[in-house]
């Protein structure tokens, strides 16, 4: 047997990995036209897990039992002696006759995909190599073929996984990214480059740590993780690209090698910035009174609670501008609220930087003098009434007007318990300012 065919044939079957490279081909074969060739001592590949056959011409001269069997056929009848037209997929015929008549022309065909019909008429997808089998003076075609339709499915299924997932990291929102145990970046998907600025290549190889403006909050991310296993909505910031700071919110897992070990995190998150300034934007509404910009009625008397569970020692001014109404009557309600706001600045930056100031209502107003004993408010209540009386408050266009303000002073007394015990004492001693004549402090 030539040597050339020898190679080829091994070649071929050794691309399957289904022999050992030590076997070497014993057979010795004629082929005629009309009769099956002889392969003696040829049981091993009648044996082999994969399908041989030989082919003369276009003709199939001789197929093995694992060809027969791929092929449905029910005796070798059904094979041997067809027309290899029979069994190739027309797309792929003109490429196989192509290959044929290369293969005999002492040309080794590498392995391909051929599509392929069995007996049946059910398609399949083989693997096909073939090479130059000399037999005596007359050429043959040694074809060797596995079974790829699983394969081919699966790589097709791959392919569509492969492409869904790229499909929904291309058009995800949410930042999806993995890290090593190191902390570095081996993957983010392309949302990153809305969020962060950075695209993912930009990304990729670096520490996730780098995009972190205070460390400690990704080492308690970490730290968080390796203990729990994983995280949901866990709060943190990064610094975009363009240095600003943005809110995120992180649900990420820790990965595990096959021994067990932290390996990294995997997981996603996002750009909770527009919510967390939302989120701001609600709390100072519900926190600050939107005329004035102090504390409006539920927070000053939330905090003025807060003193009294504290067992604080404090006392509250209770502060009332004498005859507003005349200012509503007189400029228009505009005009009012523009007073209103006045006096509230004076009365903030009159006040020292521990008290709470908040607006009651209208045109009531509420300071808590933290710490401060009868003596020491009364002072202080003296200095803010004689501010205001001093003090022009503007009116829309360049009028403005001067304003005397009333004030009710109290001191917590040990046996207060509610707000309501501190507030009615400071509404008597307002209301004796108000019937004393107005713009004077009453305790
Ligand atoms: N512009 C404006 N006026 C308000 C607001 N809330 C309450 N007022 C007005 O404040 C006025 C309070 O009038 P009164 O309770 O009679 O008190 P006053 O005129 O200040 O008289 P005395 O307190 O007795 O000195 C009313 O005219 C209310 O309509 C507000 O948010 N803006």
């Amino acid at each position: 047997m030539p040597a050339v065919a020898g190679r080829a044939v091994l070649r071929c079957l050794a691309v399957y990995e289904v022999l050992p490279m030590t076997h070497a081909l014993p057979f010795e074969a004629t082929v005629t036209e009309t009769e099956p060739p002889v392969l003696p001592n040829a049981d091993w590949i009648e044996h082999l897990p994969a399908c041989v056959a030989l082919l003369v011409g276009n003709t199939v001269r001789y197929a093995n039992a694992a060809a027969l069997r791929l092929l449905g056929a029910q005796q070798p009848g059904d094979v041997v002696g067809k027309s290899v037209q029979d069994f190739i997929h027309p797309l792929d015929l003109h490429r196989s006759l192509a290959r044929l008549r290369h293969a005999e022309g002492g040309g080794v065909n590498p392995v391909t995909e051929i599509r392929v019909y069995t007996c049946g008429g059910e398609p399949l997808i083989v693997a096909m190599s073939s090479a130059t089998l000399q037999l005596g003076d007359q050429t043959a075609v040694l074809a060797s073929f596995l079974d790829m339709t699983e394969r081919a499915a699966m790589e097709q299924q791959l392919r569509q996984t492969d492409e869904d997932f790229q499909r929904m990291m291309n058009t995800m929102q949410d930042v999806f990214y993995r890290t090593d145990a190191q902390g570095i970046t081996r993957y983010v998907c392309p949302a990153v480059k809305n969020v962060l600025g950075y695209s993912a290549e930009e990304i990729i190889g670096l520490p996730a740590a780098a995009f972190y403006p205070d460390l400690s909050e990704r080492d308690a991310l970490v730290a968080e993780i390796k203990k729990h296993g994983s995280v949901h909505d866990f709060p943190g910031r990064m610094r975009r690209k363009d240095g600003v700071i943005i809110d995120i919110s992180i649900s990420t897992r820790a990965l595990r090698d096959e021994q067990g070990q932290y390996a990294g995190v995997e997981g996603i998150w996002r750009d909770i910035s527009e919510r967390k300034a939302l989120e701001r934007r609600l709390e100072h509404l519900a926190t600050f009174d939107s005329l004035t910009g102090i504390h409006n009625r539920r927070s000053v008397l939330a905090i003025l609670e807060q003193l009294l569970q504290r067992g604080a020692p404090f006392s509250v001014l209770l502060l009332d501008l004498d005859h507003f109404k005349q200012v509503n009557d007189g400029y228009g309600h505009a005009a009012g609220d523009e007073v209103l706001s006045g006096f509230a600045r004076i009365i903030s930056r009159e006040k020292r930087s521990r008290d709470f100031f908040g607006r009651l209502g209208g045109e009531e107003f509420l300071l808590i003098l933290d710490g401060a004993d009868e003596a020491e408010a009364l002072q202080i209540a003296e200095r803010l009434r004689l501010a205001v009386s001093a003090q022009a408050l503007d009116l829309p266009g360049d009028a403005s007007l001067a304003l005397t303000v009333s004030i009710g002073l109290t001191q917590r007394r040990p046996d207060d318990r509610r707000t309501a015990d501190v507030l009615v004492r400071a509404d008597q001693a307002l209301y004796r300012a108000k019937a004393a004549g107005r713009n004077r402090v009453c305790g």
